[in-house]
């Protein structure tokens, strides 16, 4: 079956200084590639600088690589730093969601403003797909307005949530999305991502600390160590015999 997300080969570097006048090119990612299935899950974890949210930005299109690919759903959708037109079908949440949600709009004008930038939808099937998406991700009708900061942490994540599925995304990228909740609102909100991907078949990148979660929502995990695949397989192969030294130290074997 082909694969939804394939990676071939990512290349990044930053351009850092290194003196007064000089500047040196860095590479934070090595020849990252791997494949993701429709519907399922991969966890990439590593220590802290191993480059695991500079992954998650190349893939939503926030950053671009300087080689490599990435085909979504068969399509190139990024050449060698060329990146096509197609980044609303990758989302990405981010640990903080009262950065990327906009105070002084109320929640229904933010998810109205993504369908008017991005589709032809009329005023009415903007509002009932509103509705549609604010109903999915547990959330009330009324809820359309209410301001970002009238919510919990738990709820506004929820709305995070919301305006990533709102352009119907193929693949969501979660970078360190659930790790601010507390215990019993980060259950939850598994339990409503796995929902969602069973009945829509969407497909996660899971960028995450926690290794509990890894083991309760990846299908296949990949280390990372300096910015370079230490180790990439099944999920339960990989916590049953890890053969990297980052791995074993996570798993303190
Ligand atoms: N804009 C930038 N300019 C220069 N270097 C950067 C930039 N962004 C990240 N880096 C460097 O790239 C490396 C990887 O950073 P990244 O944030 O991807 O790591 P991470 O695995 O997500 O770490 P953490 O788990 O601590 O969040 C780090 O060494 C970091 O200093």
């Amino acid at each position: 079956m082909q694969p939804i997300l394939k990676v071939q080969s990512l290349h990044k570097t930053y351009r850092v200084r290194v003196g007064l006048l000089k500047r040196k090119n860095v590479p934070v990612l090595t020849d990252i590639s791997f494949c993701l299935g429709k519907g399922e899950t991969i966890a990439v974890i590593g220590e802290t600088g191993a480059g695991k949210s500079t992954l998650a930005k190349l893939l939503a299109g926030a950053e671009q690589a300087e080689t490599g690919q990435i085909l979504l759903d068969g399509m190139t959708i990024e050449d060698n730093g060329v990146r096509q037109d197609h980044c609303r079908h990758i989302r990405m949440i981010f640990q903080d969601p009262t950065r990327s949600l906009n105070p002084g709009l109320t929640i229904g004008e933010i998810l109205d403003d993504c369908l008017s930038y991005n589709t032809e939808l009329t005023h009415k099937q903007r509002d009932k797909k509103i509705a549609h998406v604010l109903n999915r991700v547990g959330l009330l009708e009324e809820h359309y307005h209410y301001y970002p900061h009238m919510f919990s942490g738990g709820q506004l994540q929820r709305v995070a949530l919301a305006r990533a599925l709102i352009l119907d995304p193929k693949v969501l990228v979660l970078d360190e999305a659930l790790s601010s909740l507390d215990p019993s609102v980060r259950a939850q909100t598994v339990n409503l991502l796995l929902a969602l991907q069973k009945e829509t078949g969407l497909s996660y990148v899971l960028i995450t600390h926690h290794l509990s979660l890894v083991k309760h929502m990846s299908d296949s995990l990949l280390v990372l160590n300096r910015g370079k695949v230490v180790e990439f397989g099944k999920t339960a192969q990989v916590f049953a015999q890890p053969k990297s030294k980052v791995m074993k130290r996570l798993l303190n074997v």
